[in-house]
């Protein structure tokens, strides 16, 4: 099924504390109407939250609202929202302060989608997970990151959401496999699995380095991780066999798509 990415990207906001916000909304129905024409199914709008840089409240609340917007438009367009506000990795603070700026950012995400009148059962979430600061000093198990992660959600996501579609934001492929197959131990309200670019496409593109010759090897290195990933859906990965490669992390600071 086609889905298309509608915001315009991330630019400065002023009077926050060097944040961002996502613009887009100027033209997104009309844009929006014309995708569906087109093809589209679903969309997709990705703004950032950074924890060292605060985060403000002004760019919490702005994050939430330009979600939300983005969200009733899409609706109204026949096209389901991918409502992804990332906190990104950065910075060295421990698990309990990213729960609770997880927390404060999916309030207001949810407050202003109902505030919007947008249908929860025709939306899915792509929420980063809830680890420490990729440079705090102790890493976290993937039980620990389940919990945390599991806790903030049923804190805040109603069950009338039916999907959360985690993404990786600079883990490891096997750390996000893992923390994927964690959360899938026991039921949840919603289906939790996974959107992934990095952790999904890393070890497939150095495998191919866009070369013919390498095209078959890529494509064997793409089911390696689909197949995991696929597993740990359903929280039956078992870890087994995975590359060195697969296993380093990618977090870069500052990192930008
Ligand atoms: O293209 P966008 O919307 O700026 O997002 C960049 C990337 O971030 C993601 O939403 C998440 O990526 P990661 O799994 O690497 O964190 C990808 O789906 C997307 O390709």
């Amino acid at each position: 099924m086609p889905g298309i990415k509608v915001d315009k990207g991330l630019v400065p906001l002023p009077g926050s504390n060097n944040e961002s916000w996502c613009q887009g909304l100027d033209g997104l129905a009309s844009r929006s109407a014309e995708y569906y024409k087109q093809g589209a199914r679903f969309a997709k709008w990705r703004t950032v939250v950074s924890i060292p840089c605060g985060p403000s409240a002004l760019a919490i609340k702005e994050a939430a609202w330009g979600l939300a917007r983005y969200a009733a438009i899409s609706q109204d367009n026949g096209l389901v929202p991918i409502v992804e506000p990332e906190i990104l990795l950065d910075g060295d603070h421990p698990i309990e302060r990213t729960l609770d700026v997880a927390e404060r950012v999916w309030a207001e995400v949810f407050y202003y989608l109902a505030q919007n009148n947008v249908v929860f059962e025709g939306i899915l979430l792509k929420p980063s997970m809830v680890t420490p600061g990729a440079e705090h000093k102790n890493k976290a198990s993937p039980e620990t990151i389940a919990e945390f992660t599991l806790k903030m959600l049923k804190r805040r996501v109603p069950p009338s959401v039916p999907g959360i579609m985690f993404l990786s934001g600079g883990q490891s492929e096997v750390e996000a496999t893992l923390n994927l197959n964690a959360m899938n131990q026991s039921p949840n309200p919603w289906h939790v699995s996974f959107s992934y670019a990095r952790a999904l496409q890393n070890s497939v593109l150095k495998t191919w380095q866009g070369r013919p010759e390498n095209v078959e090897a890529s494509q064997k290195a793409l089911l390696v991780r689909a197949k995991a990933n696929s597993q740990a859906q359903l929280g039956r990965y078992t870890g087994e066999d995975e590359s060195d490669e697969a296993k380093k992390g990618m977090f870069v600071k500052g990192y930008t798509y």
